[in-house]
């Protein structure tokens, strides 16, 4: 989709929230733990105080934010709709927002979850994780309604848990490795688009040198690379450009438990989204 004929595109949009405010998408994942911590209650309420706090101190200072569907899920139909209430309060903050909700299904049942992430539903943001492992073919309707929308999709390709490398680098019978099909077809979607296109990898900061041994050539992808996996999960900046190489213009690094470990207090929030930030522009710089 060009200038002038639809909604401007999710690429477009993130790279200019990127080159605002920097590589970090701060995660909206309200263990309960979190929530103990920040003095509110474990359930739907709790919730979406949770997620409007984060966005009320990290609004004007994050590229994006990434709430974790599962984490409102688990309240039944109230956090689902406290989910929804999070996304309303980002958007009309100005703030960027993937929901990870790592859908995958057969493609006539992933229309109906593009009608929820990508459509007109109140539980769209500007983009949706999807998982490719039913086919990459079966996340088309939801790969063209979100194209319709000027909507991004994150692709799982390389996921930050140990257990995914069973899965992802395992050769397919075309002779490729899983992971590299999935950057394969990631790439052909956004083909020709600047400055990237709005099909991104999921592809985690913690995957070692997996991206070089299994041949995926990531700056080809031309979609942004969100990179779960810094922080909590032991990945540093500085593991981002060993990771993503020549790649590494194309990185959005989420981190979660991190950085909202500084919460409740929307100061120390910020606090330490900037720091955040800070160092993964320095990492990731040059
Ligand atoms: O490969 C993946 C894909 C998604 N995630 C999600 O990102 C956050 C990470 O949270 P931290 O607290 O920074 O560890 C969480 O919502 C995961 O579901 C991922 O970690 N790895």
């Amino acid at each position: 989709m060009s200038g002038g004929e639809g909604p401007q595109r999710f690429g477009a949009r993130l790279a200019e929230a990127v080159t605002a405010h920097g590589p970090l998408c701060a995660g909206i994942d309200p263990h309960t733990p979190l929530l103990a911590a920040w003095g509110l209650t474990d359930d739907a309420d709790g919730v979406e105080r949770f997620g409007r706090i984060v966005v009320e101190a990290l609004a004007e200072h994050v590229a994006c934010v990434k709430p974790q569907a599962a984490f409102f899920e688990r309240h039944g139909s109230r956090g689902v709709a406290a989910l929804e209430r999070v996304v309303a309060d980002a958007r009309a903050a100005g703030l960027l927002t993937i929901v990870d909700a790592k859908r995958g299904d057969i493609g006539s049942t992933m229309a109906g979850y593009a009608d929820a992430f990508v459509g007109d539903s109140p539980l769209a943001g500007d983009a949706v994780t999807v998982s490719p492992y039913l086919g990459f073919g079966s996340l088309r309707p939801l790969l063209d309604l979100a194209a319709q929308h000027g909507r991004g999709v994150f692709v799982l390709a390389l996921t930050s848990n140990p257990e995914g490398a069973a899965v992802q680098h395992a050769v397919g019978a075309d002779g490729r490795p899983v992971a590299r099909a999935v950057a394969e077809a990631a790439a052909a979607e956004n083909a020709g688009a600047t400055p990237y296109g709005d099909v991104g990898l999921v592809v985690g900061a913690t995957v070692g040198s997996a991206v070089s041994d299994l041949g995926i050539d990531l700056a080809a992808v031309n979609g942004p690379l969100l990179a779960p996996g810094v922080g909590a999960q032991g990945g540093t900046a500085e593991d981002l450009r060993q990771v993503f190489g020549d790649a590494r213009r194309l990185v959005l690094a989420a981190s979660s438990r991190e950085v909202l470990a500084a919460g409740p207090s929307t100061t120390a929030l910020r606090d330490a989204a900037r720091r955040s930030a800070d160092a993964l522009t320095a990492a990731l710089a040059g």
